[in-house]
């Protein structure tokens, strides 16, 4: 579904009109991950369903609730929930949210996600900072007319999430003493989860990491010049010579079970960006 050009200001008026909060942060909070939003102290709360132009979330552990408010003093707004293309929703449509959170002055992302985890050395809970991505979806939400006021025709890529960001997060799960890692998460289409013949050639591209979003989001926000952290929290190991079976379940759950780790490591880098 094409979008009007308009979509994204239409939003950000709506959420302006109810709350006066300047947020710093954009914090999208993937499956199983939603508690986080927990330790946000809340000024004002929007059900997807009632902003203008917002897709609804249907993906199992997604609440579609916006919320602005504080995360360690910094002013942060927070997507409990995001879009996906498996869901049906067009790749305009799944990053539209970040033009908005763009929209109300984030100018720094966050984006979280539950993952399989590809490198043998990963274990089921651990995260990892994502230090690139390959877009193996196919679609780009930046297809069709330019927004010159956002950014370029052609955006550079050369470097997607930002290593400070990462080094930071990184720093925090040593101080925490939890096992983490960092590597190139590919972006797949899904719903299906990958057929090991999939996995096995994930791995020879060089992906850590495989799940069904983030891609889109981080092209939009790179196209609006804002710093991405990205953390995975690896959900189910993904063995192409011994692989069990993954439901969408047990990634909900094994990412909330990781969920105090990715808090730790979310809000040093919060913290540390002042
Ligand atoms: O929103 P995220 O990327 O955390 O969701 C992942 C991808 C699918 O929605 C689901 C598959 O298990 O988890
Ligand atoms: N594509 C994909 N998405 C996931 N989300 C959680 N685990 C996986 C996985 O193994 N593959």
């Amino acid at each position: 579904m094409t979008l009007p050009a308009s979509a994204y200001q239409d939003a950000a008026a709506a959420i302006r009109a109810r709350c006066d909060l300047t947020p710093r942060w954009a914090i999208v909070l993937g499956s199983g991950l939603g508690p986080l939003a927990d330790h946000v102290e809340v000024s004002a709360e929007f059900a997807y369903e009632d902003l203008p132009h917002f897709p609804r979330s249907t993906a199992v552990g997604h609440a579609g609730r916006l919320l602005l408010g504080r995360l360690e003093g910094q002013a942060v707004v927070v997507m409990q929930g995001r879009f996906h293309l498996y869901e049906g929703w067009s790749p305009q449509q799944t990053a539209m949210p970040i033009r908005v959170m763009h929209a109300l002055g984030a100018r720094s992302l966050v984006v979280t996600n539950a993952a399989g985890g590809l490198n043998p050395q990963m274990q089921v809970g651990d995260p990892m900072v994502i230090t690139d991505q390959i877009n193996l979806m196919f679609q780009n939400p930046l297809i069709g007319p330019n927004d010159d006021a956002l950014g370029p025709r052609f955006p550079d890529m050369s470097q997607p999430y930002d290593p400070a960001y990462g080094e930071t997060a990184k720093a925090a799960a040593r101080r925490g003493d939890f096992a983490c890692h960092a590597g190139v998460y590919a972006g797949m289409l899904g719903p299906t989860y990958e057929t090991r013949a999939e996995y096995r050639m994930l791995r020879r591209l060089g992906a850590s990491a495989a799940g069904m979003s983030t891609v889109p989001e981080v092209i939009a926000a790179r196209h609006a010049g804002m710093r991405v952290l990205g953390i995975s929290t690896v959900t189910n190991v993904c063995n192409p010579d011994a692989l069990g079976e993954t439901s969408g379940q047990e990634v909900v759950d094994a990412a909330s079970n990781a969920s105090s780790k990715l808090l730790a490591m979310v809000t040093a880098v919060i913290r540390s960006a002042g």
